[in-house]
């Protein structure tokens, strides 16, 4: 495969794109309403396709997002999105020429940053993806956890609402919420929808979409948005309470949420497939163990241009370390760079000196947006000290006080 065979995506080409796109997942056509939109959100222009003798054998593009990261500064960023190659084509190196002509592409964009969800968490790192974010789902048993809410929560007034015909005011909510917490993404108008995509097929048997709003003093101060699977045996109702996202402005309005979720009657448990890893809901129940907590990666993040990325981050301590960077997939971030920053900002630029750390740009994409350590990293030999007592300070320098947290898939 040579990258000749990668051409840009053409005009009325869309639907060849993507149903490649959904036979390389298995081939169940998505929902109509699903499929529109994903065609409203492709950006054509970021999107390739590779052919093989006039059939398109392999798909690939990005949205350009921006991304928070620590400091609350919000970076432009590739969100890296429809990879598929043919399964008659498969290891040829197909994807490898994609990778290949996305990253020098965004590279001439100037864009420092590329984000994905990956499939399988085996694929990217070769390509110097580094896993930055993870995600908590919990399985709650909520017929036996208590919440222990804070002063404030029963001055908060809940209301039903159709959660299309509250999308702006949530959405605009969100947009408040993207710089309080690293690896949200701030999105174009029309993202907004996939908060309330519900296609009938795909509800396993619960409810459509519901939403309730929390307010105070007459302002919007949070959301949810849920379904309810009712379930019934031999002892009663046992239903589940399915929450799709929940954002809050406040701790009482927050709190006011969770124990709305926990109340609903005829239910036993509530499940959430992404959460924060430090959400604060932990602190509020009562028995963690009955809560169902487990982890899993959700952010794949590759520093496009080293210097660019580091410097657009602010750092939790004041740092003065030098990088060797080792990058065989994009070599031009490959050597030493010196990076110096605290919480007002920070430059990392090319240098001669003698290295402190060495690491593969990889390991720079994982701790990039602070939730993967430096010193676990090293633990695992990933990070390898130069010189003694750089490590520590550094790792204290990347961390964030707030776990990063993708909120959605894309
Ligand atoms: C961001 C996203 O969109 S994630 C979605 C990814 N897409 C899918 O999972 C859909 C189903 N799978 C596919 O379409 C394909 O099998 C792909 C895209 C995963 C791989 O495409 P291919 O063209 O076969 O990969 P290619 O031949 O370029 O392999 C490049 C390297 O990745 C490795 N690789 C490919 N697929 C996988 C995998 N599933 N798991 C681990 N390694 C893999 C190859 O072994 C090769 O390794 P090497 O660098 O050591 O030689």
């Amino acid at each position: 495969m040579t990258s000749t065979d990668l051409r840009a995506l053409g005009r009325d080409q869309w639907e060849e794109w993507y149903g490649h796109l959904e036979l390389a997942f298995g081939g169940v056509p998505e929902a109509p309403e699903e499929r529109a939109l994903w065609r409203d959100l492709t950006e054509s222009d970021r999107a390739i396709a590779a052919w093989d003798d006039g059939q398109i054998v392999g798909t690939a593009g990005s949205f350009s997002f921006g991304l928070s990261v620590p400091g609350g500064a919000v970076v432009p960023a590739a969100g890296v999105t429809a990879v598929s190659v043919s399964a008659t084509h498969r290891r040829r190196g197909i994807l490898r020429a994609m990778m290949r002509r996305q990253l020098d592409d965004l590279r001439a964009a100037g864009e420092p940053l590329a984000v994905l969800t990956a499939s399988e968490p085996a694929i990217y790192g070769r390509f110097g993806y580094g896993i930055a974010t993870r995600q908590m789902s919990v399985e709650i048993d909520t017929s036996r956890v208590r919440l222990e809410v804070p002063p404030g929560t029963d001055a908060v007034r809940l209301r039903r609402a159709d959660p299309a015909g509250v999308l702006k005011e949530c959405e605009e909510l969100y947009a408040r919420r993207v710089a309080s917490r690293p690896g949200m993404l701030r999105r174009a108008p029309g993202w907004e929808r996939l908060g309330v995509l519900d296609p009938e097929g795909e509800r396993g048997g619960a409810s459509p979409l519901q939403c309730v709003l929390a307010e105070s003093g007459g302002e919007l101060r949070g959301y949810a948005r849920f379904a309810v699977k009712p379930e019934w045996d031999a002892a009663g109702a046992k239903g589940t309470v399915v929450l799709r996202d929940l954002e809050a402005l406040d701790p009482a309005a927050y709190a006011a949420l969770w124990r709305f979720l926990f109340g609903i009657d005829l239910t036993s448990a509530l499940v959430a497939r992404n959460r924060p890893e430090d959400d604060p809901l932990l602190h509020l129940v009562s028995d963690v163990r009955r809560c169902g907590v487990r982890l899993r990666d959700s952010l794949h993040l590759r520093p496009v241009d080293v210097g660019a990325a580091l410097a657009a981050r602010t750092y939790t301590a004041g740092v003065d370390v030098v990088l060797e960077v080792e990058d065989a997939f994009c070599p031009w971030n490959s050597g030493r760079w010196r990076l110096t920053g605290d919480g007002s900002g920070a430059s990392c630029v090319r240098t001669g000196d003698d290295a402190d750390l060495a690491l593969t740009v990889r390991e720079l994409g994982a701790a990039y947006l602070g939730g993967v350590s430096l010193t676990a990293l090293a633990g695992a030999g990933r990070v390898r000290e130069l010189r003694p007592g750089t490590l520590a300070a550094a790792a204290a320098a990347f961390s964030s006080p707030v776990a990063p947290w993708l909120p959605h898939g894309f």
